[in-house]
């Protein structure tokens, strides 16, 4: 049984380069004026998991608000997959994709306010090869982008456009893969194949519409070849992009291999390269507080 007032705030005081106390500094009023008993967790980047899993069992939290990045909240998502204990987002990391994909407001009173509000959505976990993803992972040039950048020494969005030429003009694509589902076997080719429980990436870019998060269900989207016109229309809301340049299967199991190892990144971090990805949907959800927008337009 969670103690209803008592709320923990996990801090990852490196993510997005920036300063906490400017975050932490609101949360605490807004703690003290709501009557919550609330405990703060820095991570140390050292045994996070255990030692977050130890306050859960120790104080009974019913909420965990995460200042973070998408790291730190896949991190918490991992202590509270399943239960009635709900996640709150702060967003403070570098890119921040699982706060841009629930449309999350800009303003730090607005975050706090939704974080701690009582509408909530239970959402899909997918699990990728053993690890959780909440957002989207792929195959192809956008993780060779993540793993040319996480060594490339400029952080934010400068780093990501500098490094996109060199590894475009470097990559191996187009690969080639087969997407296994209960309903048979699918072979096709292209530049990116991307695995989503989410809508868009962090950059803005919608490049699953349809995709609803609490469905028990995934998207894989082959994507075939760089057309420019195409990846413009990924900037609206709700494009209608062409099947000549993306193919989508939706399903809640799947097996992709391909014939050479191909780098590979889920939820913004570089796993390695790989030729073979497991994908199910995770049986436990996970409870998060949402704008009133984004849970109406997943529960139409
Ligand atoms: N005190 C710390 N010192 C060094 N590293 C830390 C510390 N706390 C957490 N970390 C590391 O921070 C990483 C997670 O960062 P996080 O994803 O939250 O932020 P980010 O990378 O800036 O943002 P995003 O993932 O949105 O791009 C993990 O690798 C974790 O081990």
């Amino acid at each position: 049984m969670n103690s209803e007032n008592n709320i923990l705030l996990v801090v990852n005081p490196i993510s997005g380069d920036s300063e906490k106390s400017t975050i932490i500094t609101p949360i605490i009023a807004e703690a003290e004026n709501r009557n919550f008993n609330l405990k703060i967790y820095e991570t140390s980047g050292e045994k996070d998991k255990e030692a977050i899993d130890s306050i859960i069992k120790d104080i009974k939290p019913s909420r965990i608000l995460v200042a973070g990045g998408d790291g730190t909240i896949s991190l918490v998502a991992q202590c509270i997959l399943g239960t009635e204990i709900c996640l709150g987002i702060i967003p403070a990391g570098s890119a921040n994709g699982i706060a841009v994909n629930f449309n999350l407001p800009q303003t730090l009173p607005e975050q706090i306010e939704i974080a701690l509000s009582d509408c909530t959505m239970n959402i899909d976990a997918l699990y990728i090869n053993d690890h959780l993803c909440l957002h989207i992972a792929d195959l192809g040039i956008n993780a060779e982008l993540i793993k040319n950048y996480e060594t490339f020494g400029v952080r934010g969005k400068l780093g990501y456009f500098l490094q996109s030429i060199p590894t475009i003009l470097n990559s191996d694509s187009p690969y080639h893969f087969s997407i296994e589902t209960k309903d048979g076997v699918v072979e096709d080719s292209g530049i990116l194949l991307a695995i989503a429980n989410a809508n868009k990436f962090g950059t803005g870019a919608t490049i699953n519409p349809s995709g609803k998060m609490n469905d028990g269900k995934f998207e894989v989207l082959i994507f075939k070849n760089l057309d420019f016109i195409e990846i413009f229309k990924t900037m609206g809301d709700q494009p209608d992009m062409s099947s000549d340049f993306v193919h989508s299967i939706s399903t809640d199991n799947a097996i992709i291999r391909s014939t050479t190892k191909i780098p590979f990144q889920i939820d913004g971090e570089f796993i390695g390269e790989i030729n073979e990805v497991t994908v199910s949907v995770a049986r436990e959800k996970l409870l998060v507080a949402l704008p009133e927008k984004f849970c109406k337009l997943h529960l139409s």
